[in-house]
């Protein structure tokens, strides 16, 4: 069955845990292997549910072994990628090393690499387009922050930053292309966007989508909503019509509690 409980029956649902800066490589392994063997004992259907690990950088070896050995089907990704592809650029990892690892997936534009190191719409283009000429799919994260929501221009601004993002992709890009709306002001604080929304931003997202590259191609892009997400409000926020998937941060350092994420649909059937 490809179906979602909330009807959305084309989009599978993603479920993403960023580590951020957290784990080093051997707490990865543990973190990993715990969440498979609790997935595993609560029999999670993965062709139902798709399950994403952003471990940092150096972790990515351990997890592509012990994922290839194990045979997991849990898929993970980078938490970012230079927009160029090889050369001097100290520091940098290049789309292609990520490729080579196994990497299905690469966060671009996190909030925390828009403020902390200041990466403009211009390359966070540039990344989005990189990722995908080295077979990755990104996962464009947008969303403001706390100004700007009290403001009330949230929506004009989170769709800027989509359109600055998405700018040159083809419409199969951007059907394949995942899309994270994660409100600054909700993110590791505790504050969580209401359902609405969230539901209220990823209907403007999918709407700009299909203003951009047709009906047919919106219908398609997975939308997440990310910031403070816990198991205790994840099944409430997947109920909403355009919410495709969720981006979590600090919960997903802790297997039992991702788990839970993941099983969201679970606590549907026994709310
Ligand atoms: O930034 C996030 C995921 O990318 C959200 O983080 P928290 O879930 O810790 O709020």
């Amino acid at each position: 069955m490809t179906t979602s409980t909330n009807g959305k029956f084309d989009r599978k649902p993603f479920i993403a845990g960023n580590w951020k800066m957290n784990m080093d490589h051997v707490q990865g392994i543990t973190l990993l292997q715990k969440l498979a063997w609790t997935l595993s004992d609560a029999k999670h259907d993965y062709s139902r549910v798709e399950v994403a690990v952003f471990p940092p950088f150096t972790d990515l070896r351990g997890v592509q072994t012990l994922v290839q050995g194990d045979e997991l089907d849990v898929v993970y990704g980078g938490q970012d990628l230079s927009q160029f592809d090889s050369g001097a650029y100290t520091g940098d990892i290049s789309g292609q090393f990520l490729a080579k690892l196994g990497c299905s997936y690469v966060l671009v534009g996190h909030s925390e690499r828009r403020t902390i190191h200041n990466e403009s719409d211009d390359v966070l283009n540039a990344k989005t387009k990189a990722a995908f000429r080295h077979g990755i799919t990104p996962v464009l994260c947008v969303g403001e922050g706390l100004e700007i929501r009290q403001a009330g221009t949230h929506v004009d601004h989170t769709l800027a930053q989509l359109r600055a993002g998405v700018e040159g992709l083809t419409p199969e890009q951007a059907a394949e292309l995942v899309v994270a709306y994660e409100p600054v002001w909700a993110i590791g604080t505790g504050e969580v966007a209401g359902p609405e929304d969230a539901q209220e931003m990823c209907a403007a997202i999918r709407a700009e989508l299909a203003t951009l590259f047709g009906a047919d191609v919106a219908a398609k892009t997975r939308l997440l909503y990310g910031g403070s997400v816990k198991a205790n409000n994840a099944a409430s926020i997947l109920k909403e019509r355009d919410v495709d998937g969720l981006l979590v941060g600090g919960a997903s350092l802790d297997a039992a509690e991702f788990a839970n994420i993941v099983r969201f649909e679970s606590h549907l059937l026994t709310d």
